[in-house]
Parts: structure tokens; C-alpha cells; sequence
């Protein structure tokens, strides 16, 4: 039994909930928002789809004692809204809401693993590990992959080919120091510094690119979903069918001390083996960069949390 579980019900996790009811990839559904018009609104909206569908998955609500069975729980609580303030703006929202949700899967014995969307990313999942006191290949970020995702498409469209012959990272923070490394991209299995079915990559070009990607949907939508829970998907199915995908997650990196993004294996056991790839120097100080920074924004989490204790 397909059993998966979505905390925060807002743009992505009701985006996440209607892309595992379409694609008939759950049995059972536990959905849980601080807003019980929304949940009830949500169960409600996809429990039409389903009927259209001819689909029955069981769909629960506002119900923490459902998780305690989940397999996958996805945490995609938050203010995105926020985000458009200062940066570290949801920093603070998000917080109090990471401490409140892993209190109640730590009550709940919740002994599955645990995908986090809530920003910022890398923090909070290190963060939620450490609240609900989970072992650390349980518990993954989406981290790096929208950044990936758009990377590979402004190198594919610098070639004039699909983006399903591109591989290759974006490794660092989500929305912060992200690392886009350029040694581990490949066209078909040839690095960028050849001729590429009759194109060079100008790497700033495509970085431009890649990074207007992200803009146009956030200037126009003010968040995005669509992509980010197409991921969640595809990290679930990872899971469940112990694929050993590659993935640049937000996971814990014994290297640098801290949750940072970073490829790894995706299977059954959550977190598999780490994709050791030989970055460029430069790539390789960038993400320990990358990883200070967030060692810094967790120390801020933690700090906040002594401040409301006091
Ligand atoms: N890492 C990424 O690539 C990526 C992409 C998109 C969004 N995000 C992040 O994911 C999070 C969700 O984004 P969104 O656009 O859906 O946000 P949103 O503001 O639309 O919705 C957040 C939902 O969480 C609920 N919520 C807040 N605190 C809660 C709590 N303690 N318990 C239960 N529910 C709670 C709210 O009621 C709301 O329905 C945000 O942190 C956002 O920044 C990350």
C-alpha cells in the first residue's frame, strides 16, 4: 500500500496531492494544513478527481495518528509570500512551523522518510532531521533539483537538442549559493568544452538562462509548484520502486558537517550512496561555500528557537 502523507496544503502541497491522485500513485493520502477549511476543501476537490478517474484512493485529513504509517511524509508548509521580503524572511515563519511538525511526527513514532519542500531548503530539512529526531538518510530536500532541471535546459537549448540528452548538477544551496558545475554537465556523454552537435555552450549565456527560468515563473505566479511537485513525484517513485536514481538533494554531507545539495543515490532506504563526481577546484570551493552558508542559516534556526523558549 502506497502510503504518503503532505504537510501544508498551499500552492505545492495541493499541486503535489493532484499530481499523486492524476497519476493514480497513492493508495492512502493523509493531507494536514493549520487550516481546516483548506484541508476539507482539498479532500473534497480531489475526491471529484478520483471519482472522474475512477480512482479510490483514500484520502484523510487533519489526522497526525495517519502518518504514523506513512511511508513518505512531504513537508511543504510554509508563507511563500515571504519570500518576495527579505531572504531570510520565511527563515523565521518557517521555524516555529518546523518545530510544531516534527514534534507531532516525532509523537507519532513517524518512522518513514520524510521529503522537505519548505524553504530554505537545505536548513530546514537539516533542521526537521534534527527536531524529529530522524536518522539522516530519512530525511531529503528538494534542494538543488529545480536549478538542475532549468541548468539542463539552457545547456540543451545552447545545442539545439532535448534536455533528455543533457546530464550534470547544480550542487550548493537552493536559492542561495547555488554551484552550477560545469565539469560534471555532459551532451550525450561529452563534456562541454567540445563542439556540441555543431554549438559551443557559453556558460554564462546558459547560466542567464537557467536563471531566468526561475524568474519568469515567479515574476508572473509570485511561487512555483507545478515543477517543484513534479520532483516530489519523482523522488517518491525513487523511493518506492528503489530505483537508485541520481539526484541533487538537499542531504547531510559527512564531508563538510551539514546538510548541503549534493547528487546521491535515491532508493529505498531514502538516501543511498553519494555520487563522488571530480568537480573543477573552484567547483569544489563553491560548495563548501555553499555549505558554511548553511550551517549559518541552521544556527539561526536554532537561535530563534532559544529566543521563544526564553
Ligand atoms: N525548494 C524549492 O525548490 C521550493 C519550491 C517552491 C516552494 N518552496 C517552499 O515550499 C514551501 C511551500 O510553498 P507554497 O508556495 O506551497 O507556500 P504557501 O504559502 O502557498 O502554503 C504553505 C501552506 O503551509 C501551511 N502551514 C503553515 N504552517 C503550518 C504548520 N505549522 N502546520 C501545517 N501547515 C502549515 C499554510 O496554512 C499554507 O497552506 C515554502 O517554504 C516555499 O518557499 C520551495
Amino acid at each position: 500500500m502506497r502510503s504518503i502523507g503532505i504537510i501544508g496544503l498551499g500552492h505545492v502541497g495541493r499541486q503535489l496531492a493532484t499530481q499523486l491522485v492524476t497519476g493514480r500513485q497513492v493508495d492512502r493520502l493523509t493531507l494536514i494544513d493549520q487550516d481546516d477549511d483548506l484541508a476539507l476543501a482539498i479532500q473534497t476537490d480531489l475526491t471529484d478527481l478520483a471519482g472522474i478517474q475512477n480512482t479510490y484512493p483514500e484520502i484523510i485529513i487533519q489526522d497526525w495518528a495517519a502518518l504514523a504509517n506513512s511511508e513518505i511524509v512531504v513537508t511543504a508548509f510554509g508563507k511563500s509570500k515571504l519570500q518576495t521580503q527579505t531572504t531570510d524572511a520565511e527563515l523565521t515563519f518557517n521555524q516555529q512551523a518546523a518545530c510544531q511538525v516534527a514534534d507531532q511526527l516525532k509523537s507519532q513514532q513517524f518512522a518513514g522518510i520524510l521529503i522537505n519542500v519548505a524553504d530554505p531548503n537545505e536548513a530546514v530539512t537539516a533542521y526537521l532531521q534534527e527536531k524529529a529526531a530522524l536518522p539522516p538518510k530519512h530525511v531529503l530536500g528538494v534542494g538543488t533539483s529545480l536549478e538542475t532541471i532549468h541548468m539542463r535546459r539552457a545547456v540543451a537549448h545552447a545545442v539545439q537538442l532535448s534536455p533528455a540528452n543533457v546530464s550534470g548538477f547544480v550542487y550548493g544551496q537552493h536559492n542561495g549559493q547555488q554551484v552550477f558545475a560545469w565539469s560534471t554537465v555532459k551532451v550525450n556523454g561529452q563534456s562541454l568544452d567540445q563542439s556540441l552537435n555543431g554549438h559551443h555552450v557559453d556558460l554564462n549565456q546558459a547560466k542567464v538562462r537557467a536563471d531566468m527560468n526561475n524568474w519568469y515563473t515567479l515574476h508572473g505566479m509570485h511561487y512555483n509548484a507545478a515543477g517543484i511537485a513534479g520532483v516530489v513525484v519523482q523522488i517518491i517513485q525513487a523511493i518506492l520502486e528503489n530505483q537508485n536514481l541520481a539526484l541533487p538533494l538537499a542531504i547531510y554531507q559527512p564531508q563538510y558537517n551539514t546538510y548541503v545539495s549534493f547528487p546521491t543515490l535515491i532508493n529505498r532506504q531514502g538516501q543511498g550512496n553519494l555520487l563522488l563526481l571530480k568537480l573543477y577546484p573552484v567547483e569544489e570551493n563553491a560548495v563548501k561555500v555553499a555549505a558554511t552558508a548553511v550551517q549559518s542559516q541552521l544556527a539561526s534556526l536554532r537561535k530563534l528557537e532559544g529566543e521563544h523558549d526564553d
